[in-house]
Formats: structure tokens, sequence, C-alpha cells
């Protein structure tokens, strides 16, 4: 399908959810932004100074110093400074803006504040938090089962630890996610066919990680559980190479989330000890690559990120933005076939997601005309979720 078909999403239409993220999560994270962290004058001056510029102002350009100046005008920002935000297509506009918050806390510029994470009291706080306590403790029942039990219970809290997304509760608040749990589309049995437990060395899984803390820690404990039942014998994490929306996982996250589970005790601890030594001999490999925070689609993923994705024998797809950017930021029709949005991806591929946003395929025509008849907003609350495999008959 032609991907002129759909029309990119965009955010200058008032009463949508993307119009919503910029004209509500943005600012709101901002403020909380510069409330979470002792910034000094120059920092809080520039965090006001954005927050100006996405409420009223049009978009401004980088600095020309700065190390990714030529980049950000490679990927387009020539044509997109001096024009009101609400004029750029969402998944540019909401990259751009992480990039440009960034630049306002000094993260990048030599000084005391480069590279330090703005979103870290969040995280922080999230990894440390009771919830994650009660949820490693939850794994030593698990032990008893047989190990496809285990394999879909370890999948289905990776799925919904997406749910555990900072910039989504910013405006749909705490207790909105935990409706009810429905899977749009599931196709879990394809992706366990793809990766037979056994000892098969040959096997390697990707996993493109979405949020940190409580979402990368079930994240972590899948891929224990797919290199220690020799479902696959090695695995790469693939995290942003920087902050991104609020809780995308880092390099710094990731150690973070293998100090907590190898800190644990019982089964976690076990399965946190495993992953350490895991990445100890490199079978765990963790991996940033500059285009996880470029402002398109996977389609247009440059070719060094494409042979080392093509040599996954599944690659795993957690979250709403990694989706929207495999089948492509545009409003398609629900029924579009997945396999053909996703046919362009190096490797079989395996989105795990609950649905965040208005973009979404591969469901079938009764199941939207259900779910649409619910009259619920099914598809930017969280409370639906959804396993595609695509690749897999290749
Ligand atoms: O990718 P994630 O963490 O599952 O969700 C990211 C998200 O919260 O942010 C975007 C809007 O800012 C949406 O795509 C989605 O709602």
């Amino acid at each position: 399908m032609n991907t002129d078909e759909a029309p990119a999403v965009r955010a200058d239409v008032p009463g949508t959810f993307a119009h919503s993220v910029l004209a509500e999560r943005h600012p709101a994270l901002v403020r909380q932004v510069r409330d979470a962290t002792p910034y000094p004058p120059a920092v809080r001056g520039a965090l006001d100074g954005l927050l100006a510029e996405i409420t009223d102002g049009t978009v401004a350009p980088l600095p020309p110093d700065a190390h990714d100046a030529r980049q950000w005008d490679a990927w387009g920002a020539g044509t997109a400074v001096g024009r009101p935000w609400y004029d750029l297509t969402f998944l540019w506009g909401e990259s751009y803006f992480y990039r440009r918050l960034l630049g306002a806390v000094g993260y990048f510029a030599p000084g005391v504040r480069q590279g330090l994470d703005p979103f870290a009291p969040f995280k922080d706080a999230e990894l440390r938090g009771t919830a994650v306590d009660e949820e490693l403790a939850a794994l030593d029942a698990l032990a008893e089962h047989p190990e496809r039990e285990r394999a879909d219970a370890l999948l289905g809290a990776a799925l919904w630890g997406n749910r555990a997304d900072l910039g989504f509760r910013i405006t749909a608040g705490e207790t909105a996610p935990g409706g009810a749990a429905q899977l749009v589309a599931d196709e879990r049995e394809r992706l366990w066919d793809m990766l037979p437990p056994g000892d098969d060395p040959a096997a390697t899984v990707h996993l493109i990680a979405d949020n940190a803390a409580r979402e990368l820690v079930p994240d972590l404990l899948l891929l224990d559980h797919l290199l220690h039942t020799g479902r696959a014998g090695s695995a790469v994490l693939h995290v942003k190479p920087y902050p991104y929306y609020v809780s995308d996982a880092t390099a710094a996250d990731a150690d973070a989330a293998l100090r907590r589970l190898a800190a644990a005790g019982g089964a976690a601890g076990e399965a946190g000890r495993r992953l350490w030594d895991a990445v100890a001999e490199g079978r765990l490999a963790i991996g940033a690559h500059p285009f996880f925070c470029a402002p398109f689609g996977y389609a247009e993923m440059p070719d060094d990120l494409r042979r080392h994705l093509a040599t996954a024998t599944v690659t795993l797809l957690k979250g709403d933005l990694n989706y929207r950017r495999l089948v492509g930021d545009r409003l398609w029709q629900p029924t579009t076939p997945f396999a053909d949005r996703a046919a362009h991806f190096p490797s079989p591929v395996a989105a795990l997601r609950t649905l965040k946003s208005d973009v979404v395929t591969g469901v079938a025509p009764a199941t939207v005309a259900a779910l649409d008849a619910s009259g619920e907003p099914w598809r930017v609350t969280g409370t639906h979720a959804l396993v595609q495999v695509a690749g897999a008959d290749a």
C-alpha cells in the first residue's frame, strides 16, 4: 500500500490526540522538569523560553555550534524553523521538542550539567518504587509453571509494562491505564513458533526498548527467559542514545535496571545475576544507535542499523512510539494489514504495544466494529494492547 493513501498524523487539529500532546503534554512536561531539579537561573530561563516558544511562538533553530545541528538540518530542521509548532508533522515535532528540551537543560553543552538526564528524578522514583518490588516478588510464583506458561506470563508483563510510560501519565493520570486489559490483536503463537525452546545458539533476539524502569525490568526478564531456556543464544537490547519521550530507556537506565534486578532476592535476583553475566560474556549486548532518536519511521533507517537488525531471528519492538515508527505515523484504516506496513523491516518483527495514540493497523474488522461501537477512546487510553508479528513466514 502506498503511504500516500493515509494522511500523516499532524498536530494542528484541536480535539485530536496529537494536538493535545503539543498543547497540554509538552507544556506540563517543561514545568515538571523545571520543578524536579534545582536548576540555576540560566537553565530556568531557557526552559521558560522554550515554554513560551511552544505555547505562542514559532520553531527556533538549534545553536549553530550544537554538535548535531548539521544532523538536524539533514533531518529537515531548515524547513521547520520559523513555522508554528502546530504546522509540523506530529512525529517530527515531538522529536524536535525533546531535543530542544535537552538543549535547554544543558544536556549536550560542556559544563556541569552535561549528560545529566532531566527525567532521571521520575525514572529513579519509579525504579525504586514498591510497584517494582511487588512485580519482582511475584516472579517466585512462576517458577513451578511449565515453560510456555512462564513465557506467556513474561511476555504479558513486558507488554503491559508498556503502560508504565511517564509521558502518558502526564495527561492520562495514574489510574487511567488500569481498565480492562484487552488484546485487539493476539499473535503470540506465531511469535513463539519463531523461537522454539532448546539450545539454538544461532537464534538472536533484538529488543527495541521503550520505557525505562517499570517497562525495562520486565523486558530484561523476558530476555533472560529467552536466553536461559535456549529460545535464544544471544540478545541485543536497543536503547535511546539520549533521554527522549520522558521515560524512554537509555544505556544508564539499562544499567540501573540490571543493578536493581541483580540486587533483588528470589527468582528476580537469579535472573538479574544471569543477565549481568550475559552482558559480561557478550551474550547480551546493549546498543544505542542515533537513529533511535530520529524524527522518522523505521522504513528510513540507515544502512548500518538495517544490517545490524537483519541479523535478528526476531526483533521485539516495544511500545507506542516504536509502533508508530514501524508502520508509519499515519492515520491508517485499522484493518490495514500489519504485515504490509512492516514489510520494510530488516528482520521478522513482533510489536508489543499498549495503544496510546491514533495509529493502529492489523485489527480484524469485527474487532474494530465492536471497539468503535463501545464509544470508548480505545486507541489512546492504554487500556488495550496488541501482539502483532510480521515477516515470520519469509
Ligand atoms: O512509546 P510509548 O512510551 O509507549 O508511548 C509514548 C506516548 O505516550 O507518547 C506519544 C505521544 O507523546 C504517543 O505515541 C504515546 O502516547
